[in-house]
C-alpha cells in the first residue's frame, strides 16, 4: 500500500500524453465477448487497475486475453461460462457490462450484483428493464442477477428513464445479436458510447445514431473480432488542464480532443484560463490572476461531466469570489469536500449544491481519497497548497489514472509515492482486496 506526498507551490511545464479512456476501454473489452470468430486487438488500452480487473473477468469466463504494451488481444471464440463472480464484480462496477454480451451470445448470464459505490447508490434497473424488454427473464437471488432467454433476444423499443451510460452500453451490446431492430430512446450521448458503437460496427454490428438520443441497432447473426484504437481519456485530459490552471503554469495536453471537452473548456475560459486548441491537443495556460468564480452544474453529456466536478471544485478554491457547484448526476459525490476542508478550504454543502468560497490559501494536510475523482482533486488542491499534503487511499486513484504522480513529477511537480508502513492487523487488508464500494442490492 502506498500514499502520495505533494509539496505545493511548484510551477509545471511541458507536455503530458493522455492515455486511452478508461470508460471507453472497459465496455469495449466487455463487447469483445461477442466475437464468435477471429480475435480482437484493442490498442491504447491504458494500464490501469480497472483494465486488469475486467481482463480477469473475461479470463474467468474462459476467454483468452493477452495484454502487452497497451494493446489487448482477446479471443472469445471458446467462451465457456456465463457466470461472473462476486469476487471480481465487487472490485469494479463496470464488470456488470459483461451481462449484455453474455446474454446475447450464451442466452444466459449470472452476474453478482454490482451494488452502489461511494458516490451514490447506482441502481441497475434501466439495464434490466432493457433486457426484459428484449424478452429476457430476470431473477435475483443470493446476491446474483440471473438473466435467461429462450432462443434469441428480440429487438425492442426501450425508453431509458435516465440517460444512463452503462445501461445504454449494456443494452446496445445485447441488441447487436438480437432478432430484429432495437431502438434505445433517451440514450446516453457520451463519446465513450460512440467509441463502443464504432468498435461493435467493426465487429460486424449495425448500429446507427450513437452519440444522439436515439440509437438504432439492427440485430445480426454473428460478430467477429476486430481491431480498434480507444479514444483518449477526456477526464484524464481535463484533470491535467486543471493542473495547469491551478499552478499558473503552461502545459500542452497531448491527445486531448477539444470536442469531447467542450463544457470543461468553456467553464475554464469563463474563469479566465487561456486554452488553445489544435489537432494534436490543447495548450492550457493563465495570463491573468486571480481567476474568476463561476457556477457549475453537472449533467449528462454534453453537459459538464460529473467525473470532472471535484477537480473543478479544486480550481474554484483558487478563484476570486464564491462559486456554486451543483451535482445532479450522483447523489453523494461531495465526499472530497470534507477532505478539502482539512486543507483550509471553505466550502458549505447545501443539498446537491456546494458553496465554494475562493481565494482562501490552501494548506497542506493529511487527507484521504474517498473515490477516484475525489483523489485526483486532492492532488490538484495539493499542487496549489502551502506545504506538504499526504494523500492515502490512492488505490482509488490508480483505478483511473496511469502513473499520475510520475506524470506530474515529470512536469515539475514535487510529488512522490511512498510505501505506507502497515500495522500487522492492517496487513490482512491488502489494497487489491479492499472493496471499492459497499455491495448492497440496488435493483431499483
Ligand atoms: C465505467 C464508466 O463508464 N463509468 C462512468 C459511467 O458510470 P455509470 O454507467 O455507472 O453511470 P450512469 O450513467 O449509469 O449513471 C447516471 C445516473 O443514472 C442512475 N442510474 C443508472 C443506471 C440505472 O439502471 N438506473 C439509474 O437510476 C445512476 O444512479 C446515476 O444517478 O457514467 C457516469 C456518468 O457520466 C460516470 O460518472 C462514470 O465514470
Ligand atoms: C465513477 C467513475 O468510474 P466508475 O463508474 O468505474 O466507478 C469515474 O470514472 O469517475
Amino acid at each position: 500500500m502506498s500514499k502520495i506526498i505533494v509539496r505545493g507551490g511548484k510551477k509545471l511545464s511541458g507536455r503530458v500524453r493522455i492515455h486511452g479512456a478508461k470508460n471507453a476501454v472497459l465496455p469495449i473489452i466487455a463487447a469483445s465477448l461477442l466475437g464468435m470468430e477471429g480475435e480482437s486487438v484493442i490498442h491504447d488500452a491504458p494500464p490501469l487497475d480497472d483494465v486488469l480487473v475486467i481482463n480477469k473477468v473475461l479470463e474467468s469466463l474462459g476467454v483468452e486475453v493477452e495484454y502487452k504494451q497497451e494493446s489487448i488481444r482477446i479471443n472469445a471464440v471458446r467462451l465457456q461460462t456465463c457466470e461472473a463472480s462476486y469476487e471480481l464484480v465487487r472490485k469494479m462496477r463496470a464488470s456488470f457490462l459483461v451481462m449484455g454480451p453474455l446474454l446475447a451470445r450464451m442466452g444466459q448470464a449470472r452476474i453478482s450484483l454490482p451494488g452502489g459505490c461511494a458516490i451514490g447508490t447506482r441502481p441497475i434497473d434501466q439495464h434490466l428493464k432493457g433486457f426484459e424488454a428484449m424478452g429476457a427473464e430476470i431473477e435475483l437471488g443470493q446476491g446474483y442477477i440471473e438473466a435467461r432467454i429462450n432462443g434469441r433476444l428480440k429487438g425492442a423499443k426501450i425508453y431509458l428513464d435516465v440517460a444512463s451510460v452503462g445501461a445504454t452500453e449494456n443494452i446496445m451490446m445485447a441488441a447487436t445479436l438480437a432478432e430484429g431492430t432495437t431502438l434505445i430512446e433517451n440514450a446516453a450521448k457520451e463519446p465513450e458510447i460512440v467509441d463502443l458503437a464504432n468498435y461493435l460496427n467493426a465487429m460486424g454490428a449495425t448500429i446507427r445514431g450513437a452519440g444522439t438520443g436515439t440509437i438504432r441497432i439492427d440485430g445480426v447473426e454473428r460478430l467477429r473480432g476486430a481491431v480498434h484504437t480507444v479514444i483518449p481519456d477526456r477526464i484524464e485530459a481535463g484533470t491535467y488542464m486543471i493542473a495547469a490552471a491551478i499552478t499558473n503554469s503552461d502545459l500542452y495536453i497531448e491527445g486531448a480532443i477539444g470536442d469531447h471537452l467542450r463544457p470543461v473548456i468553456s467553464k475554464m475560459q469563463e474563469m479566465g484560463v487561456q486554452i488553445d486548441e489544435d489537432e494534436n491537443g490543447l495548450r492550457v495556460y493563465t495570463t491573468d490572476r486571480p481567476l474568476r468564480a463561476v457556477d457549475v452544474k453537472t449533467l449528462p453529456y454534453p453537459g459538464f461531466p460529473t467525473d470532472m466536478q471535484s477537480q473543478m471544485m479544486a480550481l474554484l478554491l483558487t478563484a476570486d469570489g464564491t462559486s456554486l457547484v451543483t451535482e445532479t448526476v450522483f447523489e453523494n459525490r461531495f465526499m472530497h469536500v470534507e477532505q478539502m476542508t482539512n486543507m483550509n478550504a471553505q466550502i458549505k454543502v447545501e443539498g446537491r449544491t456546494a458553496v465554494v468560497s475562493g481565494g482562501v490559501k490552501l494548506q497542506g494536510a493529511k487527507v484521504c481519497a474517498t473515490d477516484l475523482r475525489a483523489g485526483a482533486a486532492l492532488i490538484l488542491a495539493a499542487l496549489a497548497a502551502e506545504g506538504d499534503t499526504e494523500i492515502t487511499g490512492i488505490h482509488h486513484i490508480d483505478r483511473g489514472y496511469v502513473e499520475i504522480a510520475e506524470k506530474l513529477s515529470r512536469l515539475g511537480a514535487d510529488i512522490k509515492r511512498m510505501p505506507i508502513e502497515l500495522l500487522e492487523t492492517e496487513k490482512q487488508r491488502e489494497p487489491d482486496t479492499l472493496p471499492l464500494f459497499v455491495v448492497q442490492p440496488t435493483l431499483a
